[in-house]
């Protein structure tokens, strides 16, 4: 677990969530939901299948409307990027994706290649930048998505189970790369089914359980005094429903 003490300082607005409900077919998938998140902490969202952790990031990150509540960022509109558990690239070389993020971002085309070269190296990838992205392994198409994020440099950072389809290595160089990104003072919110993942990461946490909010605290408390039976069969490894 992370000492919050050692937090990097950052402006990066705060998320407020307030009564946000997603409804489909009737059904009330997620919430009402408040939440407050500020500082640049680390946040992973867990609890078991289908509690709506990616609704909950899809919605904050802006990629759905809710039904009901209000998403709201306080200061100014932050910059954002989302990581998911299968990258989504474009068809086209490892350092063409960058360059076109860059693109898209408004860098002018003199700098976007050497910009792209450098988040490649970064994320130990400069090898690859001609080889087509979609023929990367998973973990290399993790990286890219992750080196893609990077030039954006996000105040916020999603990432929906970015490792759950990775070996040892490749997971270690993701949680690496979320580590770099914390240092250089982005807020990262990130969900995760593995609870090793989560004591190396968290700063707090956020628990859901069938679209409910049920937990948000220091991931400490999370770990060794959870507060519903939930959380506590969860960490025990137990089937919750
Ligand atoms: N865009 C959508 N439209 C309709 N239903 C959705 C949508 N996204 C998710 N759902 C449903 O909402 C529920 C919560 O899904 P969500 O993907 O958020 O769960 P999760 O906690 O991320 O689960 P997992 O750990 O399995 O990935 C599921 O029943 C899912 O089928």
């Amino acid at each position: 677990m992370n000492d919050m003490t050692t937090l990097p300082v950052t402006d990066a607005p705060a998320l407020e969530m307030q009564g946000v409900t997603f409804i489909h077919r009737g059904q009330r998938l997620l919430g009402p939901l408040d939440l407050h998140l500020t500082g640049c902490r680390r946040t992973l969202v867990m609890g078991p299948n289908g509690a709506g952790k990616s609704l909950l990031m899809r919605l904050a990150h802006g990629l759905l409307p809710p039904n009901a509540g209000r998403v709201h960022w306080e200061g100014r509109p932050p910059r954002q990027a989302m990581v998911f558990q299968r990258p989504v690239l474009l068809r086209r070389s490892a350092l063409a994706n960058l360059a076109y993020a860059l693109a898209v971002n408004g860098t002018s085309r003199r700098d976007r290649k050497s910009r792209a070269r450098e988040a490649l190296e970064r994320f130990g990838l400069a090898a690859l930048e001609k080889r087509p992205a979609r023929v990367l392994s998973g973990g290399e198409q993790q990286r890219l998505a992750l080196a893609r994020a990077w030039l954006l440099d996000p105040d916020v950072l999603f990432l929906d189970e970015p490792t759950s389809a990775l070996d040892p290595a490749a997971i270690k160089a993701v949680e690496d790369a979320v580590q770099e990104f914390h240092h250089r003072g982005t807020r990262i919110v990130m969900s995760s089914h593995d609870l090793h993942q989560a004591r190396r990461l968290a700063d707090d946490v956020l628990f859901l359980c069938r679209g409910r909010l049920i937990e948000h605290t220091p991931a400490e408390t999370f770990f060794t005094a959870p507060a519903t039976s939930q959380a506590r069969a969860f960490i025990r490894g137990e089937l919750v429903l």
